[in-house]
């Protein structure tokens, strides 16, 4: 029996080793084989643990290193992390030497539904995921971390809290050309390396795992390939882990099998498939996709050219800073949106851009007059076969087009599509709104507000002046002997009139005055902050500019008319329909008094 020296690279694989308290390596080193499989053994008088059992071609030596520390009938429990062969396929030679009924085969119930599959007659098996994943032992408990598709779905961990020692199986693993039992330095990360890099799946899986294991405090690892871990270098090698980019070449598909470039396309692919989900709003998601790009693409910034439901076109700016603006969208532009998918995949995009050539049917590369290289990228609705929007990359400097680039901008092509889309039915909605409302308040005829939007609005505004301070005025207008051009000229006419007159009562007014056509010929005008002498001075204006006015419509005709005015100051705390009225009375005697006048209530 020997104990193990962290200093010494080679060591006596003739015998069992104690690599802590009662915890042994009893593997075997295999000539030229730089996959060592190492076995462990809890000792634990009757109920002893031999974890992770080996092959057939290594049970034999395993055996007599075991018998050297306990009779092989001394181990009740045999954990095998996964189903791999290397480890499991002397499980029959087991089988047939064990004589105990209390004999489990301790494993999780994926790896069991393969096991099985050894036929073993006498050892049962004992799934971890029903036991609360621990095992109790007479003097120590092995708690069991799931560490899912590190290696295989059900791929688990053994923890023994009374050594610190994590029975690691694949994770920690390494390729060693000489065997070393203990690794030495930092330098052992570059055995685990290739292991990881090719075995587990995603970076997001093997922190995962890493998490897991980083709630129990660990002292030792214990893996089934490579070197064992000692406590100084745990801390320094998991974190090592946790930056490696793995599995990453699965992407490549066979085209790309550079796992850095490939790592950081993933976590570029990761990052935009985040903002999509997290964020709604255009200004955020653009600006989010324009960072990401930069770090693969020399992006200056990204325009986006959208056409919308009712044909207009819009034009959107994502450049880090100012994140949208409006922009007159280019004529050359112009004429690509709308068009159909298959006039794009014919070149004719390209013709579109001075006769630039497509580099791919997905996108293509546009130089400008000063040899400035930019990418477009057209955005055809999901199910529409037209051109719906662009999306228009501006690049620092020219770059080479490569299957990286192509990836990445292919990967960008249906979020960008998503948001775009997204954006144009927001801002249909939000149009749509704005009319429905603009309808509700105001008078179809003339476009001044109607008598609906007065009750609320200018209710609100003299409430907020009863606090003292300045006042509304109400000056209310109705047209002279209306009726008369009526009926000489027709109601369209009269329409036509009523539409020219609230237009110059519009202009007359400061912006935050209130327009309302009130009914019929009769227009409300509310001025706000404002005295009884400017309301006075503003109704004789208004009155001599209608009457000096020659009012033409669109057959040539020209008219002209008067109006009677009656104007009234709201007192503080005068409800909204007592100033109506009383500047109603006040036009009322305007009226009596022969008309064309303005007459101010007391
Ligand atoms: N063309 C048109 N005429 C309208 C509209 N609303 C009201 N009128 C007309 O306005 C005229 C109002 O007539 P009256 O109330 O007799 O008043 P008036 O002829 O203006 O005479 P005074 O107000 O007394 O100066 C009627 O002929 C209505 O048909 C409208 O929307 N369009």
């Amino acid at each position: 029996m020997h104990q193990p020296d962290p200093n010494q690279r080679s060591f006596d694989t003739d015998h069992a080793i104690e690599i802590a308290p009662r915890v042994w390596w009893v593997g075997h080193v295999l000539a030229d084989d730089p996959f060592q499989c190492h076995v462990y053994l809890i000792e634990q008088g009757d109920q002893s643990v031999l974890l992770d059992p080996g092959s057939r071609l290594t049970f034999a030596t395993t055996l007599r290193k075991i018998e050297e520390i306990i009779p092989v009938s001394a181990i009740r429990y045999f954990v095998c992390h996964h189903q791999d062969p290397d480890i499991t396929a002397c499980l029959p030679l087991i089988d047939a030497l064990v004589d105990r009924p209390d004999a489990v085969l301790v494993t999780h119930w994926r790896a069991s539904a393969l096991l099985r599959h050894y036929a073993l007659e006498r050892l049962p098996f004992w799934l971890v995921d029903e036991h609360d994943w621990r095992l109790a032992l007479p003097d120590r408990e092995l708690r069991f971390v799931f560490t899912p598709y590190a290696h295989f779905p059900g791929a688990f961990c053994t923890f023994d809290a009374e050594t610190g020692v994590l029975f690691s199986s694949d994770l920690f693993g390494g390729f060693t050309e000489t065997p070393a039992l203990m690794a030495e330095d930092i330098g052992y990360f570059e055995a685990m390396r290739p292991f990881h890099e090719h075995y587990i799946p995603s970076r997001d899986i093997l922190v995962h795992a890493l998490d897991q294991i980083a709630r129990h405090p660990v002292r030792l690892i214990a893996p089934q390939h490579g070197s064992i871990i000692p406590a100084p270098l745990v801390g320094p090698i998991i974190e090592q882990l946790r930056e490696l980019d793995c599995g990453i070449y699965l992407f490549a598909g066979g085209v790309d099998t550079d796992i850095r470039r490939l790592s950081r396309l993933n976590r570029t692919l990761g990052e935009i498939t985040r903002t999509m989900l997290y964020c709604r709003d255009f200004h955020d998601i653009a600006a989010r996709l324009l960072e990401v790009m930069r770090r693969s693409l020399p992006v200056a910034r990204i325009d986006y050219y959208l056409k919308l439901a009712d044909g207009e076109m819009l034009g959107l700016v994502a450049d880090g800073q100012e994140q949208q603006r409006a922009e007159q969208v280019p004529a050359w532009l112009h004429a690509l949106l709308g068009i159909s998918r298959t006039h794009w995949l014919g070149n004719s995009a390209g013709r579109c851009l001075h006769g630039h050539p497509m580099h791919d049917e997905r996108f293509c590369c546009h130089t400008g007059d000063e040899g400035a290289m930019s990418l477009l990228l057209p955005l055809f609705a999901r199910e529409g076969e037209r051109l719906e929007a662009i999306a228009h990359i501006h690049l620092e400097h020219p770059i080479e087009i490569g299957a990286h680039e192509r990836q990445l901008i292919a990967q960008l092509m249906v979020p960008l599509q998503v948001v775009l889309e997204r954006e144009a039915i927001y801002r249909s909605i939000e149009a749509e709104r704005t009319r429905t409302y603009q309808r509700s308040i105001r008078d179809s005829l003339t476009g001044l507000f109607n008598r609906f939007y007065m009750q609320d609005i200018i209710e609100r505004q003299c409430h907020a002046r009863d606090r003292g301070g300045p006042q509304v005025v109400a000056l209310m207008l109705d047209l002279d002997h209306f009726k008369r051009i009526n009926d000489h000229h027709g109601h369209p006419t009269g329409d036509a009139l009523l539409r020219l007159v609230a237009t110059l009562l519009h202009g007359s007014i400061r912006d935050g005055d209130v327009p309302v056509r009130f009914g019929g010929e009769e227009f409300l005008l509310f001025l706000m902050d404002a005295s009884a002498e400017q309301g006075r001075a503003l109704a004789e204006r208004l009155r001599a500019r209608i009457a000096a006015h020659q009012f033409v419509l669109d057959d040539g005709l020209e008219l002209r008319l008067t109006v009677s005015i009656g104007g009234a100051l709201r007192r503080p705390g005068e409800p909204l329909d007592a100033l109506v009225e009383r500047a109603d009375k006040a036009l009322y005697t305007a009226k009596q008094a022969g008309r064309d006048r303005a007459v101010f209530a007391d």
